[in-house]
């Protein structure tokens, strides 16, 4: 096996069967991220690791309410897509089991990379990031909980049974450097502008958008974090199911800094693949320089989280 994975949700041993990589380094900050203006506002800059070329694997599964079933589903397409050379294959959210309150609690799992993730007698939206080894590089918990309430379309209270995260999650990866968000976390700019900051090469955002909002700004959103941040996006959503409950918009897509679309599902389950060259992001920046040309004077971002 050869791939990278990230994946939110199902078992660790699952996983690390399934992928394969050396090192990698993790930072979990602690503190939340806000926006400030003036003196206090960091203007500082990471550079990104040196520029590859990458195949991304996105696996828009078909999720039920059988886990053990999920967890297989995931194997399979984490073999089919290393066995077609990706270097990174991602997972959707919640893929190993409904989304809903109702099976949060009772799809968790205590140890290591399950998604609901429990700990401490709390449940968080979690992503992990493995390597090529099995070994986990990185855990991210969903930072922005999805609380909505469109009357006659979509309501959703995430938050009666999970706790959000605390911190940004970017991780150094034998593909490049990865910043992770969850679903939701998409529509906050500031915190891929964070990570723009501190040198992500490609955001990806295991999401399960629905049929409202999904058709209105799933892509949209995509090619927004893209174009702003020069840098290359990635998501991946669950396969539609038309049964009672929540119906994903499906539709994984990845997104270049140009706002191209590299590659694209539509609502069934399958693997989207696409190349991605991080090389890009340079000659992208030099054409259109934004990054020096923001007015930092006026308003900047501060990074709390450090
Ligand atoms: N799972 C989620 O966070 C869904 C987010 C969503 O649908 C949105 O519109 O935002």
């Amino acid at each position: 096996m050869r791939s990278v994975a990230v994946a939110v949700g199902a078992g660790a041993a699952a996983l690390a069967a399934a992928v394969a990589t050396r090192g990698g380094r993790t930072r979990l900050p602690r503190l939340p991220l806000r926006t400030l203006c003036g003196a206090n506002a960091t203007k500082e800059v990471i550079d990104p690791p040196p520029p590859k070329k990458i195949k991304v694997a996105l696996c828009q599964l078909a999720v039920t309410d059988d886990k053990q079933r999920n967890i297989a589903t995931a194997r399979t397409a984490i073999d089919e897509a290393a066995g077609a050379g990706a270097d990174l294959v991602v997972l959707p959210e919640m893929w190993n089991c409904p989304y809903s309150n109702d099976s949060f609690p009772t799809y968790a799992e205590e140890v290591g990379g399950s998604i609901p993730e429990r700990c401490d007698g709390r449940l968080y939206n979690t992503c992990f990031v493995y390597g090529r080894d099995g070994r986990l590089l990185g855990r991210h918990r969903k930072v922005h909980l999805f609380d909505i309430d469109i009357p006659g379309k979509i309501t959703f209270k995430e938050s009666l049974t999970l706790t959000p995260g605390e911190g940004l999650t970017v991780v150094d990866t034998e593909v490049g450097r990865l910043g992770i968000g969850i679903c939701y976390d998409i529509r906050f700019p500031e915190m891929a502008q964070l990570y723009a900051a501190r040198g992500v090469q490609l955001i990806v955002y295991p999401g399960a958008f629905n049929m409202t909002t999904g058709p209105a700004h799933w892509e949209l959103l995509q090619k927004a974090r893209a174009v702003d941040n020069q840098l290359f996006v990635a998501t991946c959503s669950p396969a539609r199911s038309e049964g009672p409950g929540y119906i994903a918009w499906g539709h994984s897509t990845a997104v270049g800094p140009f706002a191209e679309i590299l590659g694209t599902a539509d609502e069934k389950a399958g693997i989207v693949y696409c190349e991605m060259d991080f090389g890009q992001l340079a000659e992208r920046r030099a054409n259109m320089p934004l990054r020096h040309q923001k007015r930092s004077d006026l308003y900047a971002l501060m990074d709390l989280t450090r």
